[in-house]
């Protein structure tokens, strides 16, 4: 039935409040139910940081995805006007805005996806870890928000240093009582695209024909690009193997010191965190053959966490794949990359529990 005029004016001037916030009772709450009740099915998703530089693009890329019905946007700055902006775009997706910390729990209530780019960036000179000290404790506040609020959703954690923030999570959830491991996913996408994109430029071939698996973390040596196992298979000389492999590990320095303490990767991490969010969203409609990296509970090494290929399905990681046969190359950065990685899980576990 077409609403009447006085229903279609009153809707129109709700509008016009410049925020579009959603408050708790009021109109805008019950507007943006009604249309999404109206609109297609799909997927309820939060983005926690969603004015940040990543969180700005990637609220762009996720209203345009058929697969999301009801957008999120969170941030402690400027959630109002991202959300009035984003909400102007004519794809399908309802978008609601919260601001702060008191409305950290109506960001959460009823999503199926968190995807979370909270947090400070890294400086030219820091590593990852420098940025532990304000990234935890955002992480720790987030990951109580999601316990207590959307316990089954999907958590796509994007904060460094990664390494620390997705055992930080983990140790949150248990603490809660809501921990499901297939249901934590630590974001490493973005060394996959860009593993993929030098690995086309080397083979002068489309990086989208191009698959690199890339195992470990997401810091330096732990980020572990599986040059024999690229699809379509290929060879490389012992030198462009180092290229490559070090061009992989240091991406994310490359771009902090182009942009020259004006942030990090947004854009490239935007896209990619689009895509796994996606990848994350089929596996949830039940879609088969959805195969990413991911940074997850894992008992492929001794480590309790790891990053390698993972199948995503209904109930979020459902098969960890195993690393799959290397070479002496790689087993060498296989015992560098489990090094650091034990000490980043251990000081994520320790903040929590000590
Ligand atoms: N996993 C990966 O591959 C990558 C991770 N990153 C990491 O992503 C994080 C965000 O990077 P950018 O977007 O460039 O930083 P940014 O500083 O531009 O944005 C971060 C946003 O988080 C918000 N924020 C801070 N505290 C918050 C809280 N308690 N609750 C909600 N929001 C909060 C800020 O207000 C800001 O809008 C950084 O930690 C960065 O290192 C960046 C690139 C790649
Ligand atoms: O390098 C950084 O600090 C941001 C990041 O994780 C990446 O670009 O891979």
């Amino acid at each position: 039935m077409q609403p009447d005029a006085n229903q279609r004016i009153a809707r129109i001037a709700a509008h016009l409040h410049p925020s579009n916030l959603q408050m708790e009772g009021s109109s805008g709450l019950r507007r943006a139910d009604c249309r999404a009740k109206g609109g297609a099915p799909g997927f309820k998703v939060a983005i926690l940081g969603a004015a940040g530089g990543i969180g700005q693009p990637l609220a762009l890329l996720m209203k345009m995805n058929p697969l999301v019905s009801v957008l999120h946007l969170y941030d402690v700055v400027n959630a109002p006007g991202v959300t009035a902006d984003v909400s102007h775009m004519d794809t399908g997706a309802v978008v609601r805005g919260f601001l702060g910390q008191p409305q950290l729990e109506n960001a959460l209530t009823g999503m199926d996806l968190v995807v979370i780019p909270a947090g400070v960036p890294r400086k030219p000179g820091m590593t990852r870890d420098d940025l532990f000290k304000i990234n935890a404790g955002i992480v720790k506040t987030l990951a109580e928000g999601i316990a207590k609020c959307c316990p089954n959703a999907i958590v796509n954690l994007i904060s460094n240093p990664v390494n620390s923030t997705v055992p930080i999570a983990a140790e949150v959830f248990k603490k809660a009582g809501t921990f499901d491991p297939k249901r934590l996913l630590g974001v490493t996408t973005l060394d996959v695209v860009r593993a993929n994109t030098f690995v086309a430029e080397v083979l002068g071939v489309d990086p989208r024909e191009v698959s690199v698996p890339v195992v470990g973390g997401h810091a330096g040596v732990t980020i572990l690009p599986l040059l024999s196992q690229v699809n379509p298979p290929c060879s490389f000389t012992p030198e462009e193997i180092n290229t490559l492999t070090d061009r992989i590990q240091n991406g994310g320095t490359e771009v902090v010191e182009a942009k020259a303490g004006a942030g990090s990767a947004t854009l490239s991490m935007a896209y990619a965190a689009a895509k796994f969010a996606d990848a994350c969203l089929r596996g949830l409609r039940g879609d088969a053959g959805i195969v990413e990296c991911s940074f997850v509970t894992s008992q492929v090494t001794e480590l309790p966490f790891f990053a390698t290929k993972v199948r995503l399905g209904r109930g979020g990681v459902e098969e960890i794949f195993p690393l799959g046969p290397l070479n002496e190359y790689e087993r060498i950065g296989l015992e560098k990359a489990k090094k650091e990685l034990a000490g980043s899980i251990q000081k994520g576990v320790s903040f929590i529990r000590n």
